[in-house]
């Protein structure tokens, strides 16, 4: 199994749903970037399981325990790695499914691709559980992009079929000169925090929320669609053909179990749309280019146009539903039948959205690093001899 992604910042993620712990070492972070630890455990959470009634009710507190890569809570060049014990496994949950592999979940493709040798126990490597390492690597990134006065916020589009026009309306509509809409996204994440739903608009949310409390009640799960937007990245940033910015987000967001499709800016609509109705026309402010309009998603051959990065993930819904399912008994090659037990989120999306966010900001690094285009503040290029 090869866990590892980034050009300059690369990172591994390691560890099994059920193991004693899983982590992430994260190298080529620059040296010099304070990290506040709170901030980070506080983004995690937002993530953790067992945290919201619509969620899997594995309680973890997926404390973040730092190995090495900070010195005084500042990145010191040095990889940064870290762990996360696992605290509330509960394997016995999992003792039919090493025989009969679940549909939709990696149960059967693993056993083929490693020979039966792979850990199942908890969806094994597999598990959406590695999405909490990878959570704490891109807060990290996250971090070292508001130095650069970048930021990236997801938020939730539809559940099942309840959709959020509030937020989906404001950010697509969203022109020249792209201001921050702090308002909007401060709804968001309260929304988020109260009821579990990163959605702008409270009706939606509750609505999300009964989708998802219907479907479990009904032995299923529903699936959804996440909205990302990098606001702040400069114009210039990205490669063509194999390294642009779309292929980089890509690469990382499928790191996330579950995530089935991904578009940028107008995304597959743009396909029914004409040049002149999907054209952004180019402007002049402040002494700057910038598309006026932001149909391509901040994103033109690959590389930043200034304009704010847009890009939407589908989530597939759940695979683990406590309904009778179809399946084989691999040990004496029959067909069987599967009932499910144990905990399982019946919607994915909702604490997948800090993950997003986390997987763009890797991305987004990544990818300014490259370029030699990342830049602390002016005032903290190097540490003075007598702070040492
Ligand atoms: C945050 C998060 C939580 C997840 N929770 C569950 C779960 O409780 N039960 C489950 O069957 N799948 C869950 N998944 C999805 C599976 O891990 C995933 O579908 C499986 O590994 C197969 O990978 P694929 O869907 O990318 O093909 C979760 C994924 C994420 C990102
Ligand atoms: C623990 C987490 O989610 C898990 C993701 C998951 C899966 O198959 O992806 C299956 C469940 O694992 P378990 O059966 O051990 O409770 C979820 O609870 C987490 O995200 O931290």
């Amino acid at each position: 199994m090869s866990s590892m992604t980034g050009k300059v910042l690369q990172l591994s993620i390691f560890g099994q749903s059920h193991s004693r712990g899983i982590g992430c070492v994260l190298d080529g972070l620059p040296a010099g970037i304070p990290i506040d630890l709170e901030r980070l455990q506080k983004f995690m959470a937002r993530r953790a399981p067992g945290t919201h009634t619509i969620n899997t009710p594995r309680k973890e507190a997926d404390t973040l325990e730092v190995l090495g890569g900070l010195s005084d809570g500042v990145t010191c060049g040095a990889p940064f790695a870290a762990i996360i014990y696992n605290t509330n496994t509960r394997s016995s949950d999992y003792q039919e499914i090493a025989q009969k592999p679940r549909p939709g979940h990696a149960d059967f493709t693993a056993a083929i691709r490693y020979g039966n040798w792979n850990d199942s126990a908890g969806g094994g490597h597999f598990s959406g559980r590695l999405t909490a390492p990878l959570t704490a690597a891109g807060g990290l990134a996250l971090q070292a992009l508001t130095q650069m006065g970048i930021r990236v916020q997801a938020h939730i589009t539809h559940i099942g079929n309840e959709r959020d026009k509030a937020s989906d309306q404001a950010i697509m509509s969203n022109e020249a000169p792209y201001t921050i809409p702090v308002d909007l996204l401060e709804t968001i994440a309260q929304h988020e925090a109260e009821l579990g739903i990163a959605m702008a608009n409270e009706q939606a949310a509750l609505r999300a929320r009964e989708a998802i409390l219907q479907a479990a009640s009904e032995k299923d799960s529903v699936g959804g669609m996440i909205e990302c937007i990098a606001w702040g990245m400069p114009a210039g940033v990205g490669d063509p053909i194999f390294d642009g910015i779309e292929n980089r987000i890509a690469r990382i967001s499928f790191g996330i179990p579950a995530v089935r499709g991904i578009e940028f800016g107008y995304g597959m609509q743009a396909s029914r749309l004409r040049g002149s109705e999907h054209n952004d026309p180019f402007g002049i402010q402040d002494k700057e280019v910038l598309p006026l309009t932001n149909f391509a998603g901040g994103i033109l051959g690959g590389i930043t146009t200034g304009a704010p990065i847009v890009w939407r993930l589908a989530i597939k819904p759940t695979p683990s539903i406590a309904q009778e399912q179809r399946t084989v008994d691999m040990a004496t090659m029959s067909p069987a039948h599967l009932r499910i037990q144990g905990r399982h989120d019946p919607c994915i999306v909702p604490r997948a959205v800090p993950v997003v966010e986390a997987a763009g900001a890797l991305a987004l690094l990544d990818a300014l690093l490259e370029d030699g285009c990342y830049k602390l503040p002016a005032s903290r290029p190097y540490r003075a001899a007598s702070e040492v």
